[in-house]
């Protein structure tokens, strides 16, 4: 093994140490990013949240381990964990990851180095947790994963081409996710559903179904946590979850249609433009209110240096868990309204007063969750700007 000058990190209650490098990149001898580590405290919660309402001993797989700080920090973090099992095809990498499970003195943990869908196809049925985390795109892993996971398990995948699920060119994310994106200005949310969609497509085969307990998009990457059912009844009901988006650059109209093969409008119903289709994507929910809950309580149990951030997104993804789907961003509505944006306490005060829902979003500052229609947005704007 090559000489290397070491890094120590500390996340959690876990030290990590890896070959210190100058750049973030895939290039580096052994993979790790300070910038995920809000994902991976996040993580910590919603495992062991799961643990808990499972009620039994888990296993877990860290798929893609790097220097190991996923599954080791499983292991040290939460409570109720049993055996872990650590993949990367990489040597340089499988030898830091031995070294940091010394380094943290913890036992039960196996490291493996092996391609990791040949990995999940030999261990199938054997894990509670399956974690994703590789380079760019998941896609290639999800249909060994699908065969890999058992009933009730958790599975959580991360993926960094953002650029291809929000649509910045369609054709990366018709060949990875084989949906069609749209870049509107709520692409963030399109993209994870287009992926949870393509989860949930891929995982049919195997009478697999998926229930979404919390997603978030945050700075480079989007990610999901998704309870794993199984039975073909079930999957085929989960599957009317699937559908599309219809949205109008004209008067910022949106619509939804579930179903693969339904008819979808051509035209806006509000100013006659024609409307652009994003999908196959998954419209059913992609935050569960009650599971987050669990995830803020707790946060009081665990060590994380994320805290705040962490609690300040778990709360927004909690208050839009009952909000349809897609947002709106006032600052566009008031550009194409020509008018200065009004405050948005006030905005979403008059359109509950209105009996709507109205909600902020994760995805964006500005971003607002309503079952209003464009048309009940828009004049609510303008009465609200005249009395400025
Ligand atoms: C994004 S890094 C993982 C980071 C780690 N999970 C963390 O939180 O720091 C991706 C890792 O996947 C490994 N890898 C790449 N292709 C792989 C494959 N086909 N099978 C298994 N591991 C792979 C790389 O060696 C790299 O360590
Ligand atoms: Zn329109």
């Amino acid at each position: 093994m090559e000489e290397y000058k070491i890094k120590t990190i500390e996340e959690g209650l876990t030290k990590i140490e890896f070959p210190e490098f100058d750049k973030v990149s895939s290039d580096a001898p052994v993979f790790y990013n300070p910038h995920m580590e809000l994902n991976r405290d996040l993580s910590i919660l919603a495992i062991q949240v799961f643990q808990k309402e499972q009620k039994r001993e888990i296993n877990i797989c860290d798929l893609f381990g790097g220097s190991g700080i996923r599954g080791i920090r499983y292991k040290n973090e939460i409570d109720g964990v049993g055996e872990i099992s650590i993949n990367d095809i990489s040597e340089t990498a499988n030898h830091y990851e031995k070294h940091n499970i010394k380094l943290n003195n913890l036992e039960d943990i196996e490291v493996y180095q092996h391609d990791a869908s040949m990995f999940l196809r030999m261990k199938r049925g054997e894990f509670d947790v399956i974690d994703i985390d590789p380079f760019g795109t998941p896609s290639p892993f999800l249909d060994s994963s699908g065969y890999c996971a058992k009933r009730n398990s958790l599975l959580c995948v991360t993926a960094t081409d953002t650029s291809a699920l929000c649509g910045t060119y369609k054709e990366p994310c018709i060949r990875k996710y084989n949906a069609k994106p749209y870049k509107s200005e709520y692409c963030h949310e399109t993209g994870i559903r287009i992926l949870a969609g393509f989860v949930a497509l891929t995982l049919s085969k195997y009478a697999k179904c998926i229930d979404v307990k919390m997603s978030h998009s945050t700075e480079h990457y989007m990610r999901l946590y998704l309870e794993i059912k199984k039975g073909s009844k079930r999957t085929d009901e989960t599957l009317n979850n699937i559908g599309y988006i219809s949205h109008c650059k004209n008067c910022l109209h949106r619509q939804t249609s579930n179903g693969l093969a339904s008819s979808i409008d051509a035209i806006c119903p509000v100013c006659g433009e024609k409307l652009i289709h994003a999908g196959p994507l998954w419209l059913g929910p992609i935050q569960n209110g009650e599971f987050i809950q669990k995830m803020i309580e707790e946060t009081e149990n665990k060590k994380i240096n994320s805290e705040k951030e962490a609690l300040k997104l778990l709360n927004k993804c909690h208050d839009e868990a009952n909000a349809p789907a897609t947002f709106f961003d006032i600052h566009l509505i008031c550009k194409t309204l020509k008018i200065s944006a009004p405050k948005f306490d006030l905005i979403l005060d008059e359109l509950k007063k209105e009996g709507f829902i109205a909600v902020k979003t994760h995805f964006k500052p500005l971003g607002m969750k309503t079952d209003a229609s464009i048309e009940n947005i828009k004049n609510i704007l303008i009465q609200l700007q005249s009395k400025i």
